[in-house]
């Protein structure tokens, strides 16, 4: 059976977003993952023209398929501001919401088979009175009313084929951080990377590694106790429910490939401990993925390039390995709840 095609998001219109968008579609239109970018018919009609492609085609996600291999298909999304690129107006930021409040919306009417999301600024958007921290915590918002039935996030992780990460804290400022970790947030997270890891990523019987928190994971107590007082009771908790755990494990010296290859995804417990080994092992192909939602929701790891945008310099590649993810992740959570 022919699957929904994904749904992409706008992004910022001065970002690198469009033109990706358009590269993405010239690296799949022949491929099996079709999808609908929900943006601006006139600027991407005008870097089509630029890349010499042609041009992008407003339809319904419904007709999607039938032209994809064509034309680019647009769910247009127009911009109350011409975009420059590098430079992003306050006016369009409303746009930007809706293209992500769109997708969402036909996602969970089944019309789309999940979203994909472009960067955005979350400093132009908060400017304006965006009031989460970014899409994890939005497209959780827009979908909190929908069913659900495995343990709900949202989750951040970043995964590439080198590794794979999901964070306890998000976007929090590292004091923040520091306050809001606990042995339960510990066990929510890896609870939803557990059940995520079986349903979306097709993993019968996943691995999980747990990260400390300080140096050496505190060496015996003597540089922090937090491993003591607050990830190992996480670890024995969840290795009594029968999980392949291990931890917690010195944060240095847990990102070495022979050190990977002996778990799934490792649950990291702040925004940096888990961005930092993915986007340097592969900033390119990795991609940032929201667990424990009724839909799935992808996007690239990296952001808005302003110093880039328009210049024909930015690379695609993890926007596509975003919409390749997506397409896998459906499939396989489809096969898993049916
Ligand atoms: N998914 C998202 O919405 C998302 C993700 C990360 C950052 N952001 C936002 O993006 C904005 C800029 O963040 P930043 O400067 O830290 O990170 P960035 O990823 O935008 O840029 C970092 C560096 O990498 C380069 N780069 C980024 N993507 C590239 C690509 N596809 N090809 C070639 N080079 C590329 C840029 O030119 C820049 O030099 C911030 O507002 C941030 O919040 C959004
Ligand atoms: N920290 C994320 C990253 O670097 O990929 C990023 O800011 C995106 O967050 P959202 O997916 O919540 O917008």
């Amino acid at each position: 059976m022919k699957r929904p095609p994904l749904a992409v998001t706008l992004g910022d219109p001065a970002g690198i977003g469009p033109e990706l968008t358009l590269r993405a579609w010239t690296a799949l239109k022949d491929r099996r993952h079709d999808f609908i970018a929900y943006a601006d018919l006139d600027q991407l009609r005008e870097i089509a023209d630029r890349l010499h492609l042609p041009a992008p085609r407003a339809c319904e996600p419904e007709q999607a398929g039938e032209i994809f291999s064509q034309a680019l298909p647009v769910r247009p999304v127009p911009l109350p501001e011409p975009a420059r690129p590098g430079h992003p107006a306050p006016a369009n930021a409303a746009a930007v919401i809706a293209s992500i409040e769109a997708c969402v919306r036909d996602t969970l009417a089944g019309r789309t088979g999940g979203v994909v999301t472009n960067p955005i600024s979350k400093a132009v958007l908060y400017e304006q009175g965006f009031r989460f921290p970014g899409h994890t915590e939005f497209v959780a918002h827009l979908t909190a009313h929908a069913a659900w039935d495995g343990p709900r996030g949202p989750m951040m992780m970043l995964a590439a084929p080198e590794l794979k990460t999901v964070l306890v804290t998000i976007h929090l400022g590292l004091r923040g951080a520091l306050d809001a970790l606990s042995t339960e947030a510990i066990l929510h997270t890896a609870r939803v990377t557990l059940a995520a890891l079986r349903t979306d990523f097709g993993l019968a019987s996943p691995r999980l590694a747990i990260a400390g928190l300080n140096p050496h994971a505190g060496e015996g107590g003597a540089l922090g106790r937090e491993e003591i007082e607050m990830v190992a009771p996480a670890v024995e908790t969840l290795r009594a429910e029968g999980h392949d755990v291990a931890g917690p494990m010195p944060p240095d010296t847990m990102f070495h490939a022979e050190a990977r290859a002996r778990y799934d995804a490792a649950v990291c417990l702040y925004h940096d401990q888990g961005l930092i080994p993915v986007k340097t092992l592969n900033f390119h192909g990795g991609v940032n993925t929201t667990l424990g939602l009724p839909i799935i929701r992808t996007s690239p790891d990296h952001g808005t390039a302003f110093d880039i945008a328009g210049r024909g310099l930015a690379r695609a590649d993890s926007l596509i390995a975003a919409i390749r993810l997506a397409s896998t992740m459906a499939e396989n959570r489809q096969s898993a709840l049916t």
